[in-house]
């Protein structure tokens, strides 16, 4: 069945204990969008995260992934994830490039289920997407960062997912190659249609990339065009997105 947006939500509230995060928020991701979700720290992006991946429930309201509510969702391999700040985390992983990213695979579609030689052709298409190809076998401890972090996009990237969902990937990368990782996440949006949710504190390095930007304070969930953000940018206000001082 044809589904229009990757993520809604209906009036979703979620409270740790007594505290609450989100109240009562609507919102959407269309697919095919390259979306920035922003915040400053503790607003709840991270929070927004685990109750799209399933491991918070809502408080209430409604949550739907791919159409199908968060309750009953099934489709994980068509959900890529990126977590954050993984990529220094392999720097002593004791794995080859082709086993890290064989790792998404398992998960989304269990272990045996894919014959080796599909396997094989799906883990270098993945490899391919991120301008990673023919380095199947070299260890990943002795990629650079941002080549990890691309193999780590890879990884996500197996399965042939519809949404990918980031979370701060280029913390701890260097702006070099945080440009050329940013600049990928926007080739893969336009060319492969694939809806990209990017959590970000640096929303105006993806400015021009995204397609929309929901912006989180306060409980509540602004939707904001790249036009909008731009003129806030331009005009310096401070609360476009975290507290790094970047924006
Ligand atoms: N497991 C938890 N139990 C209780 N409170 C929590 C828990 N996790 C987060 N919080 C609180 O919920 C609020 C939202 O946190 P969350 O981590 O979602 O924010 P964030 O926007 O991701 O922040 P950051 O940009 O620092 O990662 C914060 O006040 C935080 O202290």
């Amino acid at each position: 069945m044809e589904t229009r947006t990757a993520i809604e939500s209906h009036n979703l509230s979620f409270s740790y204990g007594t505290l609450p995060v989100l109240e009562n928020v609507s919102f959407s991701v269309p697919e095919g969008s390259y979306t920035a979700l922003i915040g400053a720290n503790g607003a709840g992006k991270s929070t927004l995260l685990k109750l799209l991946l399933g491991e918070l429930t809502p408080t209430s309201g409604s949550l739907s992934l791919l159409g199908q509510p968060i309750r009953s969702f099934r489709d994980w391999p068509r959900i890529g994830y990126v977590p954050q700040g993984t990529q220094a985390g392999y720097a002593d992983f004791p794995a080859s490039v082709s086993e890290v990213v064989s790792a998404g695979l398992y998960k989304k579609i269990g272990l045996f289920r894919f014959a080796n030689a599909s396997h094989r052709k799906e883990i270098a298409r993945a490899l391919s997407l991120v301008g990673m190809d023919g380095f199947e076998k070299r260890p990943i401890g002795d990629l650079s960062g941002g080549q990890r972090q691309r193999v780590l996009l890879a990884r996500a990237l197996a399965g042939q997912p519809s949404l990918l969902i980031l979370d701060e990937p280029m913390t701890g990368v260097d702006a070099q190659n945080a440009a050329a990782f940013r600049e990928l996440l926007h080739r893969l949006n336009r060319e492969t249609g694939i809806t990209v949710l990017l959590v970000t504190h640096d929303i105006r390095a993806v400015a021009h990339d995204v397609t929309g930007v929901l912006r989180l304070e306060d409980g509540t969930v602004d939707a904001l065009t790249p036009d909008e953000i731009l003129d806030e940018l331009a005009h310096h206000h401070t609360h476009t997105g975290g507290s790094h001082g970047n924006v």
